[in-house]
């Protein structure tokens, strides 16, 4: 790891925790107002902290399994350039590949007004496997920027190839929650979805979500902003969102967690889904040449 990059992570209040997750480093930041965490496998965001609150994002305590294509992806992780299975190619691994590589370190600094930002990369000339699997040249970039109320990312993919692609995709939010039944998401109300637990039957939401059990649908030409309402932590998420077309929200439930083996049986009742996607009708196709951004924004405040 290059000493420059080192030195300025420390004068962030930053550290690197070396091979701490699948054998890469974590990048901590520890500042009065939070503490955040960010995996290299993978690139992403593990945990963020506020100080004196729990952890705005959820991490099960089951290793799951160490091989690469195995199951360890909590916190924010990146699906990329595929959501869901790969409909051409069944036997790979959902939600594409991003998740399952180790991204590479390239910024620690600030933004204008002082936050602090990190900046990583994934280039599919970084693993020869990455190129065998998808073809067609791409750079990720992830851009990170804390603040004492919540993070957010801007995603961008560039697609470096002489043909236009494909994507579908999604920031995988975890988020940490008490109860899920107590927990309520506010601001789909009218819209369209996709419940993939009903044959993919297309559905319009009516009213807000909860209890939060036993989802995975997807809302397709959501609206940019979302409130998740935590009545057993007595606070309130809002997401704000540039360049995505869907949300969508997953938990489990108690079958379903039980049968997986990168999470404990009671797991789901601690953490919602909402993510940050294009997915299934809001795929898009990146031109040759040319990038998207995808862009999360979350903050926190006490549910009054
Ligand atoms: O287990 P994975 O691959 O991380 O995916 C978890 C869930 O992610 C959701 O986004 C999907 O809609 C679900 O169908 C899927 O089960």
């Amino acid at each position: 790891m290059n000493g420059q990059l080192i030195q300025e992570l420390e004068a962030l209040g930053g550290d690197l925790l070396p091979a701490s997750l699948r054998e890469c480093d974590e990048i901590v930041i520890d500042q009065p107002e939070y503490h955040a965490r960010i995996a290299l496998w993978g690139g992403h965001l593990v945990s963020f902290v506020p100080t004196g609150q729990k952890d705005l994002l959820f991490q099960s305590a089951n290793q799951g399994d160490q091989t690469r294509f195995g199951r360890r992806h909590f916190g924010v992780p990146v699906c990329w350039p595929w959501f869901g299975a790969n409909e051409k190619q069944l036997d790979y691994p959902a939600h594409g590949l991003a998740r399952y590589f180790r991204w590479q370190f390239s910024e620690a600094g600030r933004f204008k007004n002082g936050d602090v930002k990190i900046v990583l990369r994934l280039a599919s000339e970084d693993h020869p496997l990455l190129e065998e699997m998808w073809p067609q040249a791409f750079e990720l970039r992830q851009v990170f920027r804390f603040t004492g109320d919540g993070f957010s990312i801007n995603f961008s993919a560039a697609n470096l190839s002489d043909k236009s692609m494909a994507v579908t995709e999604a920031l995988h939010t975890y988020f940490h929650v008490g109860d899920n039944r107590q927990v309520q998401v506010q601001g789909l109300d009218g819209v369209s979805f996709i419940d993939k637990l009903d044959n993919g039957a297309r559905k319009k939401q009516s009213g807000v979500i909860t209890p939060f059990e036993c989802l995975d649908s997807v809302y397709i030409d959501s609206p940019d902003e979302c409130v998740i309402e935590d009545v057993s932590f007595a606070r309130k998420i809002t997401l704000r969102t540039e360049g995505s077309q869907s949300t969508v929200l997953w938990n489990p439930g108690p079958e379903l967690a039980k049968k997986r083996a990168d999470m404990e049986d009671e797991d789901y009742r601690h953490f919602v889904c909402v993510e940050t996607a294009n997915a299934l009708n809001n795929g898009y196709e990146i031109a040759s040449g040319e990038m998207h951004q995808l862009r999360l924004s979350v903050t926190v405040e006490a549910l009054s």
